[in-house]
């Protein structure tokens, strides 16, 4: 029978039905396991479920009896999938879930920052307004989003859902091409000319080796001035304490972030340490969060255990 361990299930709200499989198995799920716990709570399983806890060689290698790790989630950067190749376990994830969430979480992260609403809310709070003599005052920047030029860098399920989303507001849609990358593809742009033309630069490639840091004080330096940073992929992929420092000496406009190097962010993290810039919009890994989304997300992950107990493995990565 198979022994089913869900490490971390209270990442899917209780609103959203979680199907169990229809096969002969045993189920023990955890609201949220630290590091120390994990080896011990999957002694017995054979299916492991993780959100977002990890799984490292150091952990899997004390896991005999496991045959699958099921991702409840697109990224995949918390479990090593090469230890996994080589042993035989297994690995499959989610994929296009949330690609009416993520993009709408985009957008509005874009209009917030053009717009500069979270800094005009700020001011309200701290009686700006009393001191001006009309009605309406003018402290921050207020920019069309229509017209400008988005800059995606990932054109997997989300970038082109973005891509669609941004098209159909006005928006002037252009690919990078991976940084490291001598020759372009057909219809993207080399990476440091999307940096350099682009009004906004919003992030959907996984974290990897290839990606971490991929923005950080050179690239930033790159963007064009007043330009917008919008990170829904991983934490990783943006150095945070240079992007701070892009938004303190003004170059950038501003910067939407739902994704940090650690979740959760401890208050001395970069960007929660300067949460208050009136141009730093900040939301906790909630991009995805959409009903929606995240019942489409709970299907898919039954799917995925009972095509791997029926002998055909889906969404394997
Ligand atoms: N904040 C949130 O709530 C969510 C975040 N995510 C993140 O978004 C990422 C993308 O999700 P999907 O679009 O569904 O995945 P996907 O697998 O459909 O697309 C990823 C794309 O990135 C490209 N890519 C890989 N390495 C790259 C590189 N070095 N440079 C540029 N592009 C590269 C791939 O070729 C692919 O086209 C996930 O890996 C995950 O980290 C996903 C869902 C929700
Ligand atoms: O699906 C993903 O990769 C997410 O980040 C949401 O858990």
């Amino acid at each position: 029978m198979q022994q089913i361990v869900f490490l971390d299930r209270d990442t899917i709200p209780s609103q959203i039905t979680l199907p169990r499989p229809a096969f002969a198995h045993q189920w023990q799920e955890y609201p949220a396991t630290r590091p120390a716990q994990v080896v011990e709570r999957l002694q017995q399983a054979t299916i492991a479920i993780t959100n977002k806890v990890v799984l490292n060689a150091d952990t899997l290698r004390q896991l005999p009896q496991l045959r699958m790790v099921a991702i409840a989630a697109t990224g995949t950067n918390n479990v090593d999938l090469d230890y996994c190749r080589e042993h035989g376990i297994v690995v499959s994830n989610i994929r296009g879930y949330a690609t009416g969430s993520v993009p709408e979480h985009v957008i509005a992260m874009l209009f917030a920052l053009r717009r500069s609403l979270f800094a005009y809310h700020q001011d309200i709070q701290a009686g700006v307004w009393q001191e001006k003599q009309q009605f309406c005052f003018f402290t921050h920047p207020i920019g069309d989003v229509a017209g400008s030029t988005l800059g995606i860098i990932g054109s997997g399920s989300l970038g082109q859902a973005v891509a669609r989303l941004a098209s159909a507001i006005g928006m002037n849609v252009i690919f990078a091409e991976r940084k490291a990358a001598s020759e372009c593809r057909e219809g993207y742009l080399p990476f440091a000319q999307v940096l350099k033309e682009a009004d906004a630069i919003t992030l959907h490639c996984p974290l990897s080796e290839e990606t971490t840091d991929l923005i950080a004080a050179p690239e930033l330096a790159q963007m064009k001035p007043g330009s917008l940073l919008i990170n829904t992929g991983r934490g990783g992929l943006v150095n945070e304490a240079d992007l701070v420092a892009a938004l303190q000496s003004g170059h950038l406009g501003g910067a939407g972030c739902d994704v940090f190097t650690a979740e959760p962010a401890e208050p001395s993290n970069p960007l929660l340490a300067h949460a208050d810039l009136p141009n730093l919009l900040l939301t906790p890994h909630v991009a995805w969060g959409a009903d929606s989304a995240i019942q489409a997300l709970a299907n898919q992950l039954t799917e995925n255990l009972e095509a791997f107990v029926a002998g055909h493995p889906r969404n394997r990565v």
